[in-house]
């Protein structure tokens, strides 16, 4: 409507959750509804650790190209390691993205049951102490997706533990990203409006401005833009997928800066939280309504699904 002011995607405490677990799930599950995403403050991944993270990925991406070249598996579909700059692109986009990226996996026991469908690490020998910290942070990230989950499983009138056995060893990727400084006569965007596939995404380092959602209220793309330190939390199609869409997965992109900002460099850190790979998305009963018939009658496992967009963003063959 047009006297309504523009809209902004609201900022939570996940520290509430503590005190009213019922409320902070109802607050969360309003702003996904709404938006698909969710601004998350005291998400309790510690200032340190991200601090740390943040300077050992300026110094990564530093390196030499050939060296962080060699870290790169071609035809792995970026699963680990590097991904030059310039190779993926969004579902039907035509441009390539302006961004490089490093992706961190789990780190499974020798013979797990999932090592077939998860890559195991690649750590570059520089800088020193690269795999310690993200292990931690890794770790860290899990956390605060374990506790976001449970306010998301309240919210869908779930046991609030009914995601542990769904992502207890998940397929979750840390990915670094870093976008170049954008010369005048650049071609194509940072990153290229798409949807995540996952279930749920955790962002830090979006206060470098860019990341835009595409409003389903207004058809307008709004700027995310949460305050320091505090992490954006978007739905990914996976958990669209599982909840018959009543939880969507918002469409979103980085666009390039102003002329201003053009010679700097943005650096952010999505942790995509992902099912076990054996995990069947098949729909929730409770997201099944007269007004919603269920969308998805054929269920698919986590693994399955993920392979099939990879081949959709170009990281993969078919
Ligand atoms: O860099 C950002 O702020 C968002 C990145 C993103 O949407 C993605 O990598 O899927
Ligand atoms: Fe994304």
């Amino acid at each position: 409507m047009l006297d309504t002011p523009a809209a902004a995607v609201p900022t939570l405490s996940l520290a509430d959750q503590a005190r009213d677990p019922d409320a902070f799930a109802a607050a969360l599950g309003g702003s996904f509804e709404r938006f698909g995403f969710a601004i998350v403050a005291d998400h309790g991944v510690p200032q340190p650790l991200i601090d740390h993270a943040w300077a050992q990925t300026e110094a990564l991406f530093a390196l030499p190209e050939d060296e962080k070249r060699r870290y790169h598996v071609s035809g792995g579909g970026g699963a680990r390691g590097y991904t030059p700059f310039k190779t993926e692109i969004a579902k039907d986009a035509r441009h390539v993205d302006l961004k490089e990226f490093w992706h961190v996996g789990r780190e499974l026991a020798a013979g797990h049951r999932y090592a077939g469908e998860m890559a195991p690490n690649i750590w570059p020998d520089r800088p020193k102490g690269f795999r310690d910290t993200f292990i931690e942070l890794f770790a860290a990230f899990d956390r605060a997706g374990d506790r976001l989950l449970s306010a998301i499983a309240r919210h869908l009138g779930l046991a609030p533990d009914w995601f542990d056995p769904a992502v207890k060893d998940g397929n979750s990727v840390l990915r670094l990203l870093h976008y170049p400084p954008i010369p005048a006569d650049a071609e194509g965007v940072r990153a290229g409006a798409h949807e995540d596939i996952n279930l749920i995404t955790l962002l830090l380092g979006a206060e470098e401005a860019g990341l835009e959602l595409l409003d389903r209220a207004t058809g307008q793309w709004l700027a995310v833009k949460p305050p320091q330190g505090a992490m954006v939390v978007n739905v990914g199609d996976m958990l669209q997928r599982l909840t018959n869409h009543v939880l969507p997965s918002t469409t979103h992109r980085v666009v390039n800066p102003p002329p201003e900002r053009r010679g700097h460099s943005r650096y952010s850190m999505p942790f995509f939280l992902h099912p076990a790979p054996d995990f069947l998305i098949e729909t929730l009963p409770q997201t099944i309504t007269a007004e919603n018939p269920n969308r998805y009658p054929e269920p698919i496992t986590a693994n399955g699904y993920l392979h099939q967009r990879l081949v959709e963003i170009g990281l993969i063959k078919a």
